[in-house]
C-alpha cells in the first residue's frame, strides 16, 4: 500500500509540475527529496457541537506536507474554504479518493498552487472515518522554489527551508500562518 500510494504521489506530482512546464531537473530535485509517506486514521464523532473538537483535524487548516490523499467512509464533512471565503462541501467518491495540495507544494510552485484551508463538520447520526495519505519530503529535505519565479508578476516568495525544521516550528505554535512566518520573503 505504502508503496504504492508512494508511486501514485509521484506521478500526481509529476504531472502537476510538468504542466508548469518546469525543467526535468526541477523535477528530479523535487523527487530526489521525497519520503515516505505518513499515514493518519481520523474518527469523528456523530453530531458533536462545533465546540466539541475530538479531532483536531475538525479545524480549519492546511495541511503541512506536500501532497495528501484522503478517503472516507462515506460520512461526508470534509468542506474546502474558497478564495473567495466560502465554505464548500466535498463530497470524496466511493471509490476514489480527494488529492489536497499541502503548503510544500504550495512553496515548490512559488504560491501558483493554492493549499487549500479546509475543515470537518459532522452532522447526522453516523461517525465519520477518513483516511489520509500525507507525501511529504525527508526531513533533511530542501523545499527550494526555484523555477516558476519571475520579477513581475511571479516574484520569488520563499528562502529556501529545511522540511523538518519548519515541521517544529509549527509543532511549536500551531498556527495556521506558518509556512508564512517560518519562510516568507
Ligand atoms: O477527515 C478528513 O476528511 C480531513 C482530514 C484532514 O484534513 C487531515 O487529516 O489533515
Ligand atoms: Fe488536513
Amino acid at each position: 500500500m505504502s508503496l504504492k500510494m508512494s508511486e501514485i504521489s509521484l506521478i500526481v506530482l509529476k504531472m502537476i509540475m510538468e504542466g508548469y512546464s518546469v525543467s526535468q531537473n526541477y523535477i528530479s530535485d523535487i523527487e530526489s527529496i521525497k519520503s515516505s509517506n505518513t499515514i493518519r486514521f481520523n474518527k469523528y464523532k456523530a453530531s458533536a457541537n462545533n465546540n466539541d473538537y475530538d479531532q483536531v483535524t475538525r479545524f480549519p487548516h492546511t495541511d503541512k506536507n506536500s501532497l495528501t490523499f484522503l478517503w472516507d467512509n462515506g460520512v461526508q464533512g470534509l468542506q474546502l474554504l474558497s478564495k473567495t471565503g466560502k465554505w464548500t462541501e466535498i463530497t470524496i467518491p466511493q471509490h476514489g479518493f480527494v488529492v489536497l495540495v499541502g503548503d510544500i507544494l504550495k512553496a515548490w510552485s512559488n504560491d501558483r498552487l493554492h493549499a487549500a484551508t479546509h475543515r470537518v463538520e459532522v452532522s447526522g447520526e453516523r461517525e465519520r472515518y477518513s483516511f489520509g495519505v500525507f507525501a511529504e519530503p525527508k526531513e533533511e529535505g530542501i523545499v527550494e522554489p526555484r523555477e516558476l519565479v519571475d520579477d513581475t508578476l511571479h516574484p520569488l516568495r520563499y528562502r529556501p527551508f529545511n522540511y523538518g525544521k519548519f515541521l517544529s516550528y509549527y509543532a511549536s505554535n500551531l498556527k495556521d500562518d506558518a509556512l508564512q512566518v517560518f519562510a516568507g520573503l
